[in-house]
C-alpha cells in the first residue's frame, strides 16, 4: 500500500468499480440465492473466452469508490445475504481489496462473501489477513484454451478449505483431460467445479466425459444467468 494511503481509515480507501447490482447467483455452491454483484474494475489477466471485457482495458472503469460507499450501497439499496466479488479480478488491489472484503463480511445482514478470483493472484495472504468465516474463495484454474495457464499458481490448491471452491472452465477435451491431471497432481480441500465454456463444449458432452471418467467428487456447474438471460447481458 502506498504510504499516504496507510494514513486512511479503511473505509476511506478508493477502487475503481465496474458495477453493483443484485441478481440470483448463476454459479457454484451458492447458486439461485439472491446475491448482490461487487465488480471491481481490472485484470491480470487476457482469457481467450473471457466473458466480461468490459472490465478491464481498453474499456473504462464506471467510476471509483470509497470503501465507505460502496458498503453503504450494499447496505441501503439491497436485500441479500450473499455477496459475490468479482470482476475483473477483485484481488488485484492487494490491501485494498483485503480491506474490502474484511469490510463486507463485517454488515450484519450478509452472511456470506464470495470471491470469484483467477488463480493468478497468491491466496495466503488473504486468508491470513481476512479472519472472518464468511468470506469463502472461489478460484478459477485457467485450463490451456483459455490462454493463460502459464499464469496459474499453483500453490493456491492446498490453502483452499472445504468452505472454497476450485473451478475449471472447460473448452475442449484437451482441456478436461488437463483438468483431470491438475485435480490429481494437486490436492485440495476445495469443492472441484466443472463449467463447460458456453460456445465449445455442449453440457450434455461435458457430463458424458464426467460420469466416463468416475470424478463422482465433481460437481458440474452451469451458468444459470446465461439460461435465463440472453448470455450477453450485462448486470444479471
Ligand atoms: N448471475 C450471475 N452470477 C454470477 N456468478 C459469477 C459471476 C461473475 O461475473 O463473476 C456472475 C454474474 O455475472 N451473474
Ligand atoms: S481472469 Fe476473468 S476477467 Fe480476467 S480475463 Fe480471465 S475470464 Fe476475464
Ligand atoms: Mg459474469
Amino acid at each position: 500500500m502506498p504510504v499516504n494511503e496507510m494514513a486512511l481509515t479503511p473505509r476511506a480507501i478508493r477502487l475503481p468499480m465496474v458495477e453493483i447490482f443484485e441478481t440470483v447467483e448463476g454459479e457454484g455452491t451458492r447458486a439461485g440465492f439472491p446475491t448482490v454483484f461487487v465488480r471491481l474494475f481490472g485484470c491480470n489477466l487476457r482469457c481467450v473466452w473471457c466473458d466480461t471485457k468490459y472490465s478491464y482495458p481498453p474499456a473504462e472503469a464506471a467510476n471509483t469508490m470509497t470503501i465507505d460507499e460502496i458498503v453503504a450501497q450494499v447496505e441501503s439499496q439491497y436485500k441479500a445475504e450473499h455477496i459475490c466479488m468479482t470482476g475483473g479480478e477483485p484481488l488485484l488491489y492487494g490491501s485494498r481489496s483485503a480491506a474490502l472484503l474484511k469490510e463486507l463480511c463485517g454488515i450484519e445482514r450478509i452472511k456470506d462473501v464470495h470471491v470469484e478470483t483467477n488463480g493468478a493472484i497468491d491466496l495466503a495472504p488473504f486468508l491470513s489477513e481476512i479472519g472472518s468465516p464468511k468470506a469463502r474463495y472461489i478460484m478459477d484454474y485457467k485450463l490451456p484454451d483459455s490462454g493463460e495457464n502459464d499464469a496459474m499458481l499453483h500453490g493456491n490448491f492446498a490453502l483452499l478449505r472445504p468452505q472454497d471452491e476450485v473451478k475449471f472452465v472447460i473448452a475442449s477435451d484437451a482441456d478436461f483431460d488437463f483438468a483431470v491431471k491438475v485435480l490429481a497432481a494437486y490436492p485440495t480441500e476445495a469443492l472441484a467445479l466443472f463449467s463447460p465454456v458456453w460456445e465449445s463444449m455442449p453440457p450434455a458432452k461435458l457430463v458424458q466425459k464426467m460420469l466416463a471418467a468416475g470424478l463422482t467428487g465433481v460437481k458440474l456447474n452451469m451458468q444459470l444467468h446465461k439460461i435465463i438471460w440472453d448470455p450477453a447481458q450485462r448486470g444479471v
